[in-house]
């Protein structure tokens, strides 16, 4: 299988995050990617090629225009400010607060972002800039006749919604690839999101469309994040209804509970016989994770790259979430060899 990779990814490394209740080195940082690389490297799992530059079109294509200027200018304006430190939110525009959108950078930076822990860096623009290019380049090869491409994308985009970043994530790599499908042609695309925490932005930049059906599989938002969205009763709203798929399972669920949902949400791909299947893939389902609570070993992820060969689509993987930085190489090349099996 062809792997796409940037090194532009090490150009975002925030210096800490706010975890249980002091601040830590952040873990969405470059050596997930490196171990990832590493992985797919020394298991021979294919090339690995630089993508190609795309521009922002295929970006605006998903994401609000406000929002993709704010990205590619917040840095300049922040450092203006005589700061060097990470970008972070203050405080989020909640309920009865004014909604203008506001003028000065601090404020947009609370505006356009859901959490406290996507840092904005020097780094971050071209960072998130080159890992479009990266999944866009998975698209064209899967364009060229590829089967399987894996977009080794970081940082990660399934949180980022069509006007906000958060949950490390700024660009959606993933639903910037299914839009790319359906700009060349694709009639139907379906994106499966199997990364522990629900890909509330994916489902927010397509949930009134029935040319991409969304399906998460993830920990219950009534205990983990994102909270606010990703419950069983999303079905989609306007012509998207009935093309949202939300399975949420509880902390600590069962394996077998894990492959049930799957093996649901691949009879509904099935069902809407889409052209292509982008899957956004987050191994943060592995047992030992240190921030996410569900068990699977690390031969489950060839089961479930298996899985999702099954159905005999040409599909892009773009790399989300996954935290146990040691076995993500395997974890993660795992689906990628089940699926190629
Ligand atoms: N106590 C831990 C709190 C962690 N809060 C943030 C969780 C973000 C998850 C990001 C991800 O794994 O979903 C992605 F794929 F986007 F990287
Ligand atoms: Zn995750």
């Amino acid at each position: 299988m062809l792997t796409i990779y940037s090194d532009k990814h090490r150009l975002q490394h925030g210096k800490a995050e706010l975890i249980d209740g002091t601040l830590k080195p952040c873990f969405e940082n470059p050596s997930r990617a490196d171990m990832v690389l590493q992985e797919v490297r020394s298991r021979g799992l294919g090339p690995v090629i630089e993508p190609l530059a795309h521009g922002l079109e295929p970006v605006l294509r998903v994401h609000d225009a406000g929002y993709v200027g704010f990205l590619q200018t917040a840095w300049q304006r922040w450092t203006a400010m005589g700061r060097d430190y990470d970008a972070l939110p203050k405080m989020w525009q909640i309920r009865r607060l004014r909604a203008a959108i506001p003028e000065h950078v601090e404020g947009q930076l609370c505006y356009y972002s859901m959490d406290c822990g996507t840092p904005l860096t020097a780094g971050t623009w071209p960072a998130i800039t080159a890992a479009a290019d990266v999944a866009l380049t998975a698209i064209d090869q899967l364009e060229a006749g590829q089967r399987g491409v894996f977009a080794l994308t970081r940082p990660p985009g399934h949180h980022a919604a069509r006007d906000y970043c958060g949950g490390y994530c700024f660009f959606n790599n993933a639903a910037i690839a299914a839009q790319s499908l359906l700009d060349r042609g694709a009639k139907r695309v379906a994106i499966l999101d199997v990364d522990y925490h629900h890909g509330n932005g994916t489902q927010d930049i397509f949930y009134q469309r029935d040319d991409v059906l969304f399906l998460s599989i993830h920990g219950d938002p009534a205990t983990e994040y994102p909270f606010f969205l990703g419950f069983a009763d999303e079905h989609g709203e306007g012509a998207g209804l009935g093309f949202n798929y939300n399975f949420p399972l509880p902390a600590a669920s069962s394996v077998a509970l894990w492959f049930a949902a799957l093996e649901t949400a691949l009879g509904e791909v099935r069902r809407y016989a889409p052209d292509a299947l982008v899957v956004s893939l987050g191994v943060d389902t592995f047992e030992g994770d240190p921030i996410s609570r569900f068990s699977l070993a690390s031969t489950d992820f060839l089961r479930l790259g298996e899985q999702i060969g099954s159905l005999g689509l040409p599909t892009a993987f773009c790399m989300e979430g996954g935290y146990a930085v040691e076995p993500i190489g395997l974890n993660a090349v795992n689906v990628l060899e089940g699926f190629s099996m």
